[in-house]
């Protein structure tokens, strides 16, 4: 069996069949690597996010040479400690783990709830921004749908978004609290932790000295450099706030309705 069909066999990589299979294609094609075209593709993709850093972009991956064992990737239903301690055996610090999960500032869930999917993570799914790391400190109140695998969901505090567990965890989590608070409203810390963080990702098990630097290709996306904003029909008191050392930032009242 293929590597990709072993792969796609894990929890973990449900929903990613799609773009596996038209990636593949098109690295077939050019015939450049799997881990090259998963790279590119990812820091292209991001470029279209208004907000979102330009990412460094290596090419020149040697093929993988055997498929990952399973279970390597964090679940949502993961307790705050595996996830660290997982992510820090990959090389991961903590700060740079929060920082990662700027990604979940651009996307929707497919897989774990499909009475509602499609739904974002976060109230501005195409922009690249704190928005994220402000509505999961929203106090839950509801299922947005059904409420399937609710070991994987937490209540989200609107109809729609969608809230994994584990991010409604780690956002209140002594360990992860203030460095999850601390990108609110701070952009421009929270891009450049992310591109740091994902130059770590990128590159992981790879040997740097034998790629060639092509970020010049990667376009730069839409500048963006707003406020978060509480959504409309949410007060402060809505808000928890699970980093005593530090003050919640200002923050100014969405105008729209969602
Ligand atoms: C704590 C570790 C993480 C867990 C447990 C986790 C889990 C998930 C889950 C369950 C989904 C929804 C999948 C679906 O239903 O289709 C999702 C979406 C997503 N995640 Fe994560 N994730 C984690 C970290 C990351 C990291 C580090 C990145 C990238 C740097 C990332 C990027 C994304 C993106 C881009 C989506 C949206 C996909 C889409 O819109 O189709 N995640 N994540
Ligand atoms: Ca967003």
């Amino acid at each position: 069996m293929k590597y990709h069909a072993i792969e796609l066999a894990y929890p973990a990589s449900r929903g990613l069949e799609n773009i596996t299979f038209a990636l593949k294609r098109v690295a077939d094609k050019h015939k450049v690597s799997y881990g090259d075209i998963i790279q590119f593709a990812g820091a292209v993709a991001l470029s279209n996010c208004p907000g979102s850093p330009r990412l460094q972009f290596l090419a020149g991956r040697p093929e993988a040479k055997a498929p990952s064992p399973p279970y390597l990737i964090p679940s949502p239903r993961d307790t705050v400690d595996k996830i660290l301690t997982r992510m820090a055996d990959a090389g991961f610090t903590v700060d740079d783990t929060i920082a990662l999960l700027a990604a979940h500032s651009v996307g929707r869930q497919e897989v774990i709830d499909f009475t509602v999917a499609g739904l974002p993570l976060d109230s501005t799914p195409g922009r690249f921004d704190s928005q994220f790391y402000l509505e999961v400190l929203l106090r839950g109140t509801n299922y947005p749908g059904a409420g399937q695998n609710k070991t994987m969901q937490a209540k989200s505090p609107s109809s729609h978004q969608f809230r994994l567990t584990s991010d409604a965890a780690l956002a209140r989590a002594p360990i992860t609290a203030c460095r999850w608070q601390s990108f609110i409203n701070h952009q421009s810390r929270l891009t450049s932790a992310f591109r740091n963080a994902m130059v770590k990702l990128a590159n992981n098990g790879q040997n740097t000295d034998d790629l060639i630097d092509c970020s010049d290709i990667i376009p730069f996306s839409e500048f963006w450099d707003g406020p978060a904003e509480l959504p409309y029909g949410k007060v402060l008191a809505d808000l928890e706030h699970p980093c005593s050392e530090q003050p919640f930032p200002a923050l100014s009242s969405a105008k729209r309705s969602p």
